[in-house]
Formats: structure tokens, sequence, C-alpha cells
């Protein structure tokens, strides 16, 4: 096959463009990059070795070598794991496989301005593209386990590629980079050819790699003679030795008061190829039943895609130090989907299959506990640290609120650590249990409203009467709360009660007072309901005259039981919109459009009676965010309104 020349996509150039002038400032971090690229690529063979011994091709040792090169200033990164064929290389380093990137560059597009890049690059990460931060050229050369041909890739990150068949002796991945004019020489800030600089760099960020990462060294040595003694006199010469440069020693082998804080950042960092310094870090043994140690991570930002499908949740499994598995969902229950981390426990066997693990009962049992020891940190920290607790929150809170309403079962280990906003004055965001603590003797619901954010709802009409008497309401802003709380049903023997929803049920004897009084209008007004009714018949389920409005002339709320008009709203933007909240037309007697509506319709004038009902039900449901069935026919209605006074 000759050699091709392709084009990067549109989004690689972007991406190429920015490493190349420095988002990053911490250059070095390509290496740690490299590795790690490496490492899983020789995790991969190993796991498929496994089963087919054969791609090991009679070496079964494993490494990774760094070879830098003085002279042409190159450094080369080989590793002997699975390679990739022609059209894996196309795909992974060519195209922007990973929607991560993409997301990326459009998120640096919107938030230039908030954000500074370093903050966006931790979210991220770009692994194999941080090579072009101290490379002008980038040389990938590989041959995929079991198979004859090798691949040459080549760019000098600037728009274009080559590609092209070629010959490699042994299996695996040599990265060479050419260096850039800074990066190499006794002048250089960064001088990447240097071993001790390498050995160093390998050292902070990669000692834990679980292979070893070799290099040689030139060492000087005077000879010596048959007993080993230095030859006197004699001219020293000049030999390789090849070193291993990581310590590959487990950081979690170790004792907890042996590691030091940055030694727990940069394995996360390493071991989990992110950018940022882990948020909090959980490491502890068991012994007993099962036996294992366990290091988890609670990120400080939630990745972009948490709640999309392409996300793949769940944490590293190893058995004796060995890795077994990556991304084992079974440990950790959904709405602790963001924690990173790994087990090791000798009580797994090197090749269990996943599904044989699935019904491992030590399995089992150790996710139960790694959830306990989440919960655990988590409520001492909203006891003891609430500031940080709020933060964790805001990123990661709707995880919980999402685990509520897809998983009651979880929903009592949950209920505690769930946070709201609140329409408390001073108050950011409120427990349900501070918020009962709160409650007025004569209160028996937790009152709670929905909308985009607290202005919108401090001016919901359903929000009169409770602001009026001072009733606390928690502010739900984001889809997935209703849908929580509804799940969630009570909180102690206090029931939730959306504002937007039935009768308030307020028990103090001036709202028993008020209803009564409703009561009475009602039955005064039963011929004219009926007739409001009439007249939007098949829009709505009920007309009523409202206690609860004290400014606003109309609201729309919904019956007790079923979903409520959010939720329809929600379910409508998801492609759902079959799933309909039944409509109750509150009207407010003491406003002066009911009197209107009264004389309209004891002077028998129809038409405008309808009309007015019809308005009365299009700002309603405008109210709640809502088109009017009919806008055009709305807007005419309004104008006609207009002109005649
Ligand atoms: N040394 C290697 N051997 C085999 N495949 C590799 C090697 N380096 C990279 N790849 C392939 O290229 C892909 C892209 O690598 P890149 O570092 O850009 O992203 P990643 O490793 O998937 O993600 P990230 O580093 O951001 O976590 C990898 O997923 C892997 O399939």
């Amino acid at each position: 096959m000759a050699k091709e020349m392709r084009e990067f996509q549109a989004e690689t150039k972007q991406l190429l463009d920015l490493m190349v002038h420095s988002i990053y400032t911490n250059r070095e971090i390509f290496l740690r990059e490299l590795i790690s690229n490496a490492s899983d690529a020789i995790d991969k063979l190993r796991f498929e070795s496994l089963t087919n011994r054969e791609l090991l091709e009679g070496k079964e040792d494993f490494e990774i070598f760094l070879v830098p090169d003085k002279d042409s200033h190159t450094l080369t990164i080989s590793d002997n794991g699975i390679g990739m064929t022609y059209d894996e290389v196309i795909e992974n380093v060519g195209t922007i496989a990973k929607s991560g990137t993409k997301a990326f560059l459009e998120k640096l597009k919107e938030e230039k301005e908030s954000t500074t890049d370093k903050d966006l690059i931790g979210q991220f990460g770009v692994g194999f593209y941080s090579a072009f931060m101290v490379a002008e050229k980038v040389t990938l050369i590989t041959r995929k386990a079991g198979e004859t041909k090798a691949v040459k890739w080549e760019s000098t990150g600037d728009g274009s590629y080559s590609i092209e068949e070629t010959e490699k002796e042994t299996r695996g991945t040599s990265i060479i980079l050419t260096l850039g004019e800074e990066f190499y020489g006794d002048k250089a800030e960064e001088d990447f050819t240097n071993e001790y600089a390498l050995e160093a760099l390998v050292k902070k960020y990669s000692d834990y790699v679980r292979f070893p990462i070799k290099m040689n060294f030139e060492v000087e040595e005077t000879p010596k003679d048959d007993e080993g003694k230095e030859i006197e006199g004699a001219e020293k010469v000049k030999r390789i030795e090849v070193r291993t440069l990581n310590s590959m020693r487990p950081l979690w082998t170790k004792n907890k008061s042996e590691i030091k804080p940055e030694e727990y950042t940069e394995f996360y960092k390493n071991l989990f190829h992110e950018w940022e310094d882990p948020f909090e870090v959980i490491h502890s043994k068991a012994e007993g039943t099962v036996e294992y140690t366990t290091m988890l991570f609670l990120p400080k930002r939630a990745p972009y895609n948490l709640y999309h499908t392409d996300y793949e949740p769940g944490i590293q499994l190893y058995s004796r130090h060995v890795f077994i598995m990556d991304k084992c969902k079974e440990l950790l229950p959904d709405y602790l989907r963001f924690v990173r981390g790994l087990v090791d426990s000798p009580d797994f066997s090197l090749n269990i299959s996943r599904e044989l693990l699935q019904q491992s009962r030590e399995l089992k049992l150790i996710g139960k506990n790694l959830e306990k020891n989440v919960l655990k940190t988590l409520e001492k920290m909203l006891k003891n640290e609430r500031e940080r607790y709020e933060t964790f929150w805001n990123e990661f809170g709707k995880s919980f609120k999402i685990g509520v309403y897809t998983a009651p079962q979880d929903s009592s280990k949950l209920k505690d650590l769930l946070l709201f906003a609140t329409s408390k004055e001073g108050t950011a965001l409120t427990t349900l249990k501070e918020y009962i603590e709160r409650m007025p003797e004569s209160q028996n619901l937790i009152y709670y409203a929905t909308g985009k954010d607290a202005a919108t709802i401090e001016r919901l009409p359903q929000m009169e009467l409770l602001k009026e008497k001072g009733i606390e309401v928690l502010y739900l802003y984001d889809n997935v709360d209703e849908f929580a709380i509804e799940a969630l049903r009570e909180y102690g023997d206090k029931k939730f009660h959306s504002v937007s929803r039935g009768d308030l049920n307020l028990d103090d004897v001036e709202s028993q007072e008020v209803k009564k009084e409703t009561e009475t209008i009602a039955k005064d007004n039963e011929d004219l309901i009926k007739a409001v009714k009439e007249n939007l018949e098949g829009k709505i389920a009920d007309v009523k005259i409202s206690n609860r409005l004290k400014s606003s002339a109309v609201c729309l709320v919904s019956g007790d039981n079923g979903i409520s008009l959010s939720m329809e709203q929600v379910f409508a933007e998801a492609n759902n919109p079959m799933f309909k909240a039944s409509r109750i037309l509150e009207i407010n007697p003491h406003h002066e459009v009911f009197s209107r509506l009264q004389s309209l319709h004891n002077g028998e004038q129809n038409d405008t009676f309808k009309d007015y009902c019809e308005m009365l039900y299009a700002q309603a449901l405008l109210i709640e965010g809502l088109l009017p069935e009919d806008p055009i026919g709305f807007a005419n209605k309004i104008a006609k309104l207009m002109a005649d006074k």
C-alpha cells in the first residue's frame, strides 16, 4: 500500500493548534500521557493473551522503553503492548474518535472568557495529542500483536498526517518525538533528551505504572581484573546499563501514614488520565469475610458526559496487585457513577469473566462496603465541612437525585444527603431535615415549587399565598428534581406537596376561614364556573375558585395525582409528548377580571365571554412557560381588546 497523505478532522486541527500554542504550561506531562497509553496498551494485550497466548509471540515480558537521542534530538517511547492496525491508527489518532475532544473544543469556544484554558483541559484531557506540546514532528510506528504488517504514521501537527505500511519486528508501538528546539540540549529549560531529567519525570508522574519503564544509561567504568578489582591507571570505558525507572510498587499497598497527599494526586492523575487533583480520597483496607484494599477518588468536576450513554462508570479491579479489569460497574451503585478508583482483593481470580464476576458473592460484599464508605465520607463532610459538601453537591448532586428517582431502594440512603434551594432568606441550600426543623407546628407538608431559577419561581402566582404567610418553599430548578421528590413521597412523616397541585392544605385557622369563604363564593358562582368550563372543554379538567392567588388573576394547577405541568414539559422535551398533566384553571375571585367575567356572563355577551375564557387560559399557560394552543388567535384577541379600550 502506498503512502497516503490525509487531513486531520477540522476539530483535530483546532486541537493541535491549541497544543502547539500552549494551552497548558506544564508541558512535561506529555510523558505521563504517553506512558499511560503505553501501559494501557500492555494491559489490553495481557488481558487478551489470557485466552490467546499466541498474541505474545513468545515474548512474555512486558515493558516500556524510553530512548532519548541527543544527536537526532528525539525521544522514543516504545511499548510491547497490543499495537494498532492501519485502520485503528486512522481511527484513534487521525480523527477525533473521542467525542470528548469535540466537546472540549466546543466548551472552549463557549467559555473562552469565563474559564481559563487550564481549567478546561482538566475536564477533558487530550492524551496522545499532548505530544505536540514538545515535538515538532511525531512519528508513530506500530504493529498489532498477531499481525504481520506494521504501520507508520507521521505528522508535524499542521493539519495533515502521512500513513503507510512498514515493517516492525516487535509487536507494539513506538512513538518518536522529534523535539522542538526549546526541549533539548544543555541550554534548554527542559531537556527531554537528558536521562536524569527523564528519570525524575518518570518518578514524579509514573512511578506506580505496573510495567517496568526502562532506559539505557551510559555509565563510565574503570575496567576490573579477574578478581573484580578496578585496574589501577586503566582508562575508563563506557558501558550501557539498562535501568528500570519506576518502583512499580502499587501505592495502595503502602500504609496510609506513609503516603503524602501529592502521591495520591499523582497516582490518581496517572491511573485515570485525569488532569485535575482529586476532590477527596478514600483509602481503606478490610480484613474479615472478604479481604481487600480500596482507593476511591471523588473527582473535582463532573465529566462532561457523566449523564450520557457513552459515559462508562466503574472502578478498576486487581487481584494481588495484578490488574484484572477496568470499569467494573458492578462494584458501585449507579448514583456513584462519578467515583473513580480501584479495589485489590486476593478473593478474585485473575481470569474471571465478567459474567462470573457479576455473580460473585465477594464482589457484592465488597460493593456494599465501598458504597457505605463513600456515603459515610459524604455524611461526615456534610456535617463538618458544609461549604465543601455544597461544592461537591453542585457538581454531583444531580446523580443522587437521579438515583432517588430511578432506584427507589437507594433513596433511604440518600435522602439525608440531598440539598435543595429554598425560599428561606440567607440560605442557599438546605437539607430536608433542616427544612422540617424550621417548619411551624401548623404546617404538615413540605412545599416545593419548580422553575428555571429563583426569580421565576418567586413570581409564580401559586407562590403568592405561601409568601404572604411566610411559609418556606423548596425551589426545584433541575428537570430531575420533581421526579426525585415524587419518588421520595415523604421525608420523616411529612409529605411533599407542590405549590402547583390541588389544595395547599394549610391547616391554620385563618386558612380554614378563607377556605370556607372560597367555598361560598364557588357556590354563589356555580353557573359562571360551569360556563367557563364549557367554553374550555377539552383543554382543562376543571375550573376552581382559588384561595391561593393574591394579586394574579389566574393560574393553572394540576391534580393531586398524575404528573404535574412541569413534568409534562420534561417529558415533551424528551420527545414523550403523550404524557399530559391534568389542568385545573384557578381564578382569583377578588380580582377585577372576575367581576368582569361575572358581568359578561350575566349580560349574555357570549362571544366576548368565550374570548375572555380563552385569554385567561392562555395567560395561565404562559405563566407556566407553555405556549397557548393558538398563539395567533391569542394575539388577535389581545389586540382587539387593546383597540376597544
Ligand atoms: N501506545 C499505544 N498503543 C496502542 N494504542 C494506543 C497507544 N497510544 C494511543 N493508542 C490508542 O489511541 C487512542 C487515543 O489515545 P489518547 O491518548 O488520545 O486518548 P485515550 O487514551 O483514549 O484517552 P485519555 O488519554 O484522554 O484518557 C487510545 O484510546 C488507544 O486506542
